[in-house]
């Protein structure tokens, strides 16, 4: 699923008020209809719904919601809040509409008054400011969404399109927003929605189509996409009934050190788990045994080292992909071997964790890294690697500028992991769960990816679907043992049950 930008979110508008039979007007009644059957869907026909309207579409949408609940039988009443002297067209027409029809549900808020607090079980709706915010929020409309902040917390409050004072393309760290429970967006996810600086603004985001034109959608090109399950299935390739253990690959694992073996372990075992051929790990000599007892089917090469700054004595380019990081440590022995590694191999790898650690302290060792690797920081590691930055969405421009520049597909973990792309894309994906954040879920993702990549999936292919079915994994276990109950070894266990699902 695409993500676009207010601006061409205005252009979808209005390129489908062109080439469709249909009015402005009646899109927003489409939209207007969309919420309120959600509504419908979810509250008691005889529920109080105060709605406040700022002076634009989002606030038509308001009043267009206020008749349409009052047709259902709900007691909907409409406060225009006048932060603008002048109504968009629109807000006018179902001004008038409602006037006509209920003028006793219409409330005109000058810009000199206060909310009063609603009667308890009133529900709430947020449809004061939309995409057509041109500034954040500030004067006597920045106090009216601190007032609907404080109501947080003793009534729901549901947002048209997004919460009030919310830019749809921006970070909204230190700007006046709405908290809402729900949010009701039109056709698309807005970028906003995905910053964890956001969290817990928009609530639960449900995504209404209006019928905006598919050819707009389709031609008009963006960066930002949502990784869907539609999308993965098309990269899913099922196993060649004629293949044997090469047609999978044969991958290097470098993991684990004293008192880390347990990263190792993890990374091991979900490589095999999604797949691989063959698998080798270099572990270190305090974990030659451990490695062997707890993944049986993985061939060990022995570092004498404690540090892995031995045993890469045979070429490392005859491994199909090598991935390191987990509970490798950053000695200096460490640090050297990986330098020595990055000289030596050419094909794309996967660096994680403490690898990631090396080459941000290590000037200019990211220019070694082969084109089409695949890094896979944790915000900290990303803040070490690249800097700090302002906010979500700067941290976004810099993942993305380094993915280009590089040359490598480089994500930033999170609720909504972002994936970002040499040829410019960045996909954030939806699967996982607070479950998952549990020490060791990033050395199974790690596992995986170096799987895909042996397998033979393309570095972007394997990065998506990759990330994919390791949250989707996660929601598997989640499912069945709870989030709290779910460890890093329950994400392996359950990637059959992924593979499946993309196999039905
Ligand atoms: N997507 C779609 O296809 C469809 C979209 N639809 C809906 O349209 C919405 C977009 O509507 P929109 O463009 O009229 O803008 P909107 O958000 O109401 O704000 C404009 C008003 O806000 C004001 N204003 C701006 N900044 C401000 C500030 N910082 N502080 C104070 N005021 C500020 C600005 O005033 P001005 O800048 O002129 O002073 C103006 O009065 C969209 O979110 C969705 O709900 C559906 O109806 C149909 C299909
Ligand atoms: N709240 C969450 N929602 C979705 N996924 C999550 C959440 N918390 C953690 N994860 C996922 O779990 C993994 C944690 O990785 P990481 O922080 O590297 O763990 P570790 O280094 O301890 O193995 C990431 O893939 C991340 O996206
Ligand atoms: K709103």
């Amino acid at each position: 699923m695409k993500i676009f930008t207010a601006q061409q979110i205005r252009e979808a508008d209005a390129y489908t008020i062109q080439h469709l039979p249909i009015s402005s007007l009646d899109l927003m009644e489409r939209a207007a209809g969309a919420c309120t059957s959600w509504i419908c869907k979810h509250f008691m026909p005889n529920t109080s719904v105060y709605i406040y309207c700022g002076m634009g579409n989002n606030g038509g949408d308001g009043l267009a919601i206020t008749r349409l609940l009052r047709n259902r039988g709900y007691n909907a009443h409409a406060y225009v809040l006048h932060h603008s002297e002048k109504a968009s067209a629109d807000h006018a027409a179902n001004r008038e509409a409602l006037l006509q029809k209920y003028p006793e549900a219409l409330h005109d808020l000058p810009n000199t008054t206060s909310i009063q607090e609603p009667p308890a079980n009133v529900l709430i709706v947020d449809a004061i400011l939309g995409t057509g915010l041109s500034r954040p929020a500030d004067g006597w409309i920045a106090g009216i969404i601190h007032q609907l902040q404080a109501l947080y917390a003793a009534h729901t409050i549901i947002a048209i399109d997004l919460p009030s004072g919310m830019q749809a393309d921006s970070s909204s760290l230190n700007t006046p927003v709405v908290k809402a429970h729900h949010t009701l967006s039109f056709e698309f996810y807005k970028l906003a929605f995905l910053f964890p600086e956001n969290a817990g603004i928009s609530g639960e985001v449900h995504i209404l189509p209006i019928g905006l034109h598919p050819d707009y959608i389709e031609q008009t090109p963006t960066p930002f996409h949502i990784s869907e399950e539609s999308l993965i299935r098309t990269i899913y390739k099922p196993r060649s009934p004629f293949a044997h253990k090469g047609t999978y690959g044969h991958a290097l694992l470098v993991a684990g050190s004293e008192g880390k073996m347990g990263a190792a372990i993890l990374s091991a075992k979900s490589c095999l788990r999604a797949g691989v051929g063959l698998l080798s790990c270099h572990v270190p000599k305090c974990g030659y045994t451990i490695i062997q007892i707890a993944v049986p089917p993985a061939m060990c090469i022995v570092d004498e080292q404690y540090d892995h700054s031995s045993g890469f004595q045979t070429d490392p380019s005859k491994y199909k992909v090598i991935g390191i990081g987990p509970g490798i440590g950053t000695a200096a022995g460490t640090a050297w071997a990986l330098e020595r590694l990055l000289e030596q191999y050419r094909q794309p790898m996967v660096l994680d964790a403490d690898a990631l650690n090396i080459i941000a302290a290590t000037p200019g060792l990211i220019d070694k890294v082969p084109k089409g690797s695949l890094l896979t920081p944790h915000p900290k590691e990303f803040e070490r690697l690249f800097g700090k930055t302002a906010n979500n969405r700067e941290q976004l421009q810099v993942l993305s500028h380094n993915a280009v520049e590089k040359g490598l597909c480089i994500l930033l973990k999170g609720r909504y992991t972002a994936m970002a792309f040499p040829d410019g894309s960045i996909y954030f994906n939806t699967t996982g769960n607070p479950g998952m954040a549990t020490g060791g879920s990033g050395d199974v993702l790690t596992g995986i990816l170096t799987s895909l990549l042996s397998q033979g999936y393309n570095s972007k292919d394997a990065m998506l679907m990759g990330v994919y079915i390791h949250g989707l994994a996660g929601d598997y276990a989640a499912e069945t043992l709870s989030q709290e109950a779910l460890t890093p070894e329950d994400i392996i266990d359950y990637l059959g049950k992924s593979f499946l699902r993309l196999r039905a």
